[in-house]
């Protein structure tokens, strides 16, 4: 069964849109003209055409295309048509006088050969009304082109097929002596449009303006018109004006006086009216709906179908009555219980399916709000990840739902302040915790210490979940560790501008980050100590920046250097490990600012009672010279906190003399390597920052957090993307670029190290040769000629590089004309080798064969 043209969207775009776009026309309907001229070629014996309603230009193409050159055209329409060669185009109205004038003011005295006329009015009122008004447009194209055509003039027009189409027929045929309607292949078949092409105009003197004046042309329709409006039936009406055509038999299925396409009704007309019906019941089978959409393209046993359907609609809906058997009513009473009886069932499955499929989704959509909200919770902190996709007791963990709950009623109370917060009432998990928090309330409150070490031992299983997490992680994935330090690298690059790799601490835990600027700076420093150009105000806190390194150092040698991850495991652990002061505050305090507060030595003090700095360390701390040489130094100044050793002495802390001196070499060696590091740099040479507001920058948010209590998991997370963002220049980019280039210019040490060889060993042979050509020249027995001689050989071959030239040996392959041959090949000049398929085959066998035995 075919599927009829689709009418809207992608189906008007068919074939003849295509070629038309290919071909560069402006409307498919070209190719309607094209058809028609292929038929009766009016085009090509034409001097002169009008193209009524010619817009947007097809037709007019076409006709500058099939007419001869030096012909005139002419195209009028409403709207303007862009420039077309050879072509004059007017905007006007064909129904107006003015369209006249612009065109007999156009040819003058001529005559045109075609008139042709594609016009379509503005539809979208009633069907009748539309058909009427192109049919007077018809009428009137017609008028003009009496008015311009030559005798034996072709007039080629559009029409609909309508009521009038029969009176317009007629009025052609007095007109001219051959008339023919045709519908051209492109014009699509939903179209009620049909072209009539009159031929041999027969330019009567004088026409009766009744000819062309639609009030008495079309007569008949107007009177149908008036009838419709007033509900009266007009099937029978006839045309009376001309009286055309006998009444005929219509056999084109269309009723009488109706040759329009599409009718107009109401559903419930059309289901009571004599006409096949369409009705959602069971009897409508998807066939009876697919021979309903094929209606233009079904056969006689569609239609058949089609009919006994709509018999059994008429039956259903009890308009036709079966005359056959009446049946019995008890009988018929059953049936009816039956059917619905079966039929409550199925609803009743139907319903109970249906809450079915609502109540998994509803818990569904419930097992996914409380995922997100747990996530949520974690990411405020408010919770650990321990609920996440848990079953309510976890073996593998040993902790059970309720402890977690117990936990975070702790936690809460702890965060807000005693008060419970007010979720949105409507998440069933936030109930539940309510009531278990109620039911909690009345038993008796565990004690804070227990309390502590579940928090304590919560968190150390969340420590050993996420170290197998990244267990398996390194299992699974083998560039894992090298990631890793890369990213550590990669860390460590973005403070210090160089790379560490030759101190081989990268990739342990213990490696200590740099304060990469610092040493920079303190690099600069040592630079610039002699030609001290700084600004002099500078020059005191660039003092006390290095007394406090000196400090900062000292006290680092308190202790030793931990991991971040194992000082957060110990951080726990009562304070018996030897405390270093913070590194960073110290240098903090040895700003000018704070140089003359006189409580700070007795805050100082304050807080190392606060600390508790144990005898030991205190023992320790002050055995260390270089404490004592600094104490005695800057007693004035403040005396050293002893503090928990935590990272922003790494951030502060150049590490020990050879560290910084490694660094120094390795920025030496390959200078900066960040555009950070570079900025820095640059900003420091061009004097827009001074070295004491580099350091006071080194102070941010970043730089004095403290990373104690906080699980490994978080603190791994916030190296990835708790970063400092040191704003970068182009100009820093520009030179770490052309750095780059030149080092990209450069041979490779491969390659260098090869042409240096070979300069070593040319300039090796030279000097043999040149000893022996003395030795040749101090012999007595040779004439000065042969001595020349000699030694012009023992240069030159001093000069060579000394490997023999291969001399090139072409290869003939044996097929074609030389296939078989003897001898040398035709053209073929020097040395040459012949080779063929079977040749190379059996080499290669000799080859394996004797691989095998040599295995063997
Ligand atoms: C189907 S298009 C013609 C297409 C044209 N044959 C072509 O190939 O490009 C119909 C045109 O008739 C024009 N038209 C309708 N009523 C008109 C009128 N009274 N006077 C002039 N043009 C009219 C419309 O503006 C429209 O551009």
């Amino acid at each position: 069964m075919g599927k009829a043209q689709k009418k809207t969207g992608k189906g008007r775009l068919d074939k003849y849109y295509k070629l038309a776009k290919e071909q560069g026309y402006r409307a498919r309907s070209a190719f309607k003209l094209i058809q028609l001229n292929k038929k009766y070629s009016f085009l090509e014996s034409a001097k002169c055409t009008i193209d009524l309603c010619a817009a947007p230009g097809g037709w007019l193409q076409v006709a500058s295309k099939y007419m001869p050159a030096n012909s005139i055209i002419v195209g009028v329409d409403l709207v303007p048509i862009r420039p077309i060669p050879r072509v004059v185009t007017f905007a006007a109205d064909i129904t107006t006088p003015q369209c006249r004038n612009l065109i007999r003011g156009e040819l003058k005295d001529w005559k045109a050969d075609v008139v042709l006329h594609d016009g379509a009015p503005n539809v979208g009122t009633a069907w009748v009304q539309d058909a009427y008004s192109q049919s007077e447009l018809v009428l009137m194209s017609l008028k003009l082109a009496v008015e311009f055509l030559a005798k034996g003039g072709t007039f080629v027009t559009k029409v609909f097929r309508s009521v009038d189409y029969n009176n317009l027929i007629w009025v052609f045929n007095q007109l001219f002596s051959k008339v023919e309607a045709t519908k051209p292949p492109s014009s699509r078949n939903v179209s009620a449009e049909i072209f009539v092409v009159c031929r041999e105009f027969l330019a009567p003197k004088q026409i009766d303006p009744k000819f062309l004046d639609p009030k008495h042309v079309f007569k008949d329709l107007s009177s149908t018109i008036a009838a419709t409006e007033k509900g009266i039936s007009v099937g029978d009406a006839q045309s009376n004006v001309f009286h055309p055509e006998k009444k005929r038999r219509h056999r084109d299925g269309y009723a009488d006086g109706d040759y329009t396409l599409f009718v107009s009704i109401t559903a419930s007309s059309f289901i009571h009216g004599k006409d096949p019906v369409w009705l959602a019941l069971d009897i409508t089978t998807d066939d009876v709906k697919a021979n309903c959409d094929d209606l233009k393209v079904l056969g006689k046993g569609d239609f058949k179908t089609l009919i006994k359907w709509r018999l059994a609609l008429r039956e259903e809906l009890g308009i036709d009555v079966k005359s056959k058997e009446i049946e019995d009513s008890t009988e018929h009473t059953e049936i009816v219980e039956i059917i619905d009886e079966e039929q409550q069932i199925s609803e009743e499955l139907e319903r109970l399916n249906a809450e079915a499929v609502a109540r998994a989704k509803r818990e569904r959509r419930r097992a996914n709000e409380i995922k997100s909200r747990t996530i949520q919770r974690m990411q405020l902190q408010m919770t650990a990840p321990l609920d996440i996709g848990l079953e309510q007791s976890d073996a593998a963990l040993g902790i059970s739902q309720d402890d977690v709950f117990d936990l975070g009623e702790t936690l809460h109370k702890k965060r807000r302040g005693g008060f419970t917060m007010d979720d949105d009432g409507d998440d069933i998990v936030e109930s539940s915790e309510e009531e278990e928090g109620e039911d909690r309330d009345q038993e008796p409150l565990d004690s804070e210490e227990e309390k502590e070490k579940k928090l304590v031992g919560l968190e150390a299983e969340l420590d050993g979940l996420y170290d197998a997490y990244q267990g398996r992680l390194r299992e699974r994935d083998a560039k894992f560790k090298v990631k890793e330090s890369r990213r550590r690298n990669a860390e460590r690059e973005a403070w210090n501008g160089i790379k560490c790799s030759g101190s081989g601490e990268e990739d342990s835990d213990e490696e200590e980050e740099e304060g990469g600027w610092d040493n920079m700076q303190k690099a600069r420093l040592d630079d610039s100590e002699d030609s001290s150009t700084d600004l002099s105000n500078d020059s005191d806190a660039e003092e006390q920046s290095s007394k406090a390194k000196k400090r900062v150092r000292s006290t680092k040698d308190l202790g030793p250097k931990k991991s971040k991850r194992r000082r957060q495991q110990s951080s726990s652990e009562p304070v018996d490990a030897v405390p270093a002061s913070s590194a960073a505050a110290t240098v903090w305090f040895s700003q000018d600012v704070f140089g003359g507060i006189n409580g700070l030595d007795q805050l100082s003090d304050a807080e190392d009672s606060d600390v508790g700095m144990d005898a030991k360390s205190k023992q320790l701390s002050e055995s260390d010279e270089d404490v004592e040489v600094d104490k005695s130094e800057e007693s004035d100044d403040f005396e050293i906190v002893p503090q928990e050793q935590d990272d922003d002495g790494d951030l502060w802390d150049g590490g020990d003399e050879n560290q910084d001196a490694k660094v120094q070499a390795k920025i030496k060696e390959l200078g900066l390597t960040t555009a950070e590091a570079v900025t820095i740099a640059q900003q420091l040479v061009n004097r827009e920052k001074t070295k004491t507001q580099l350091m006071n920058e080194g102070f941010n948010r970043y730089s004095l957090n403290s990373k104690e209590g906080l699980p490994s998991w978080f603190l791994d997370e916030e190296a990835k993307h708790y970063k400092p963002n040191i704003p970068i220049t182009k100009d820093a980019m520009a030179a770490l670029r052309a750095k780059q280039r030149a080092l990209d210019a450069r041979p490779i040490k491969k390659v260098a190290e090869a042409k240096a060889r070979k300069k070593f060993k040319a300039a090796q042979r030279i000097e043999k040769a040149m000893k022996k050509a003395e030795g040749v020249n101090a012999t007595t027995d040779l004439t000065e000629r042969e001595k020349a001689q000699q030694i012009d050989k023992l240069l030159r071959k001093g000069l060579s590089s000394g490997k023999k030239v291969k001399k090139d040996i072409k290869v003939v392959v044996a097929k074609g004309a030389h296939k078989g041959i003897k001898g040398r090949p035709k053209g073929v000049k020097g040395r040459y080798t012949m080779v063929d398929a079977r040749m190379r085959k059996e080499v290669r066998a000799k080859k394996r064969k004797e691989k095998a035995a040599h295995k063997r």
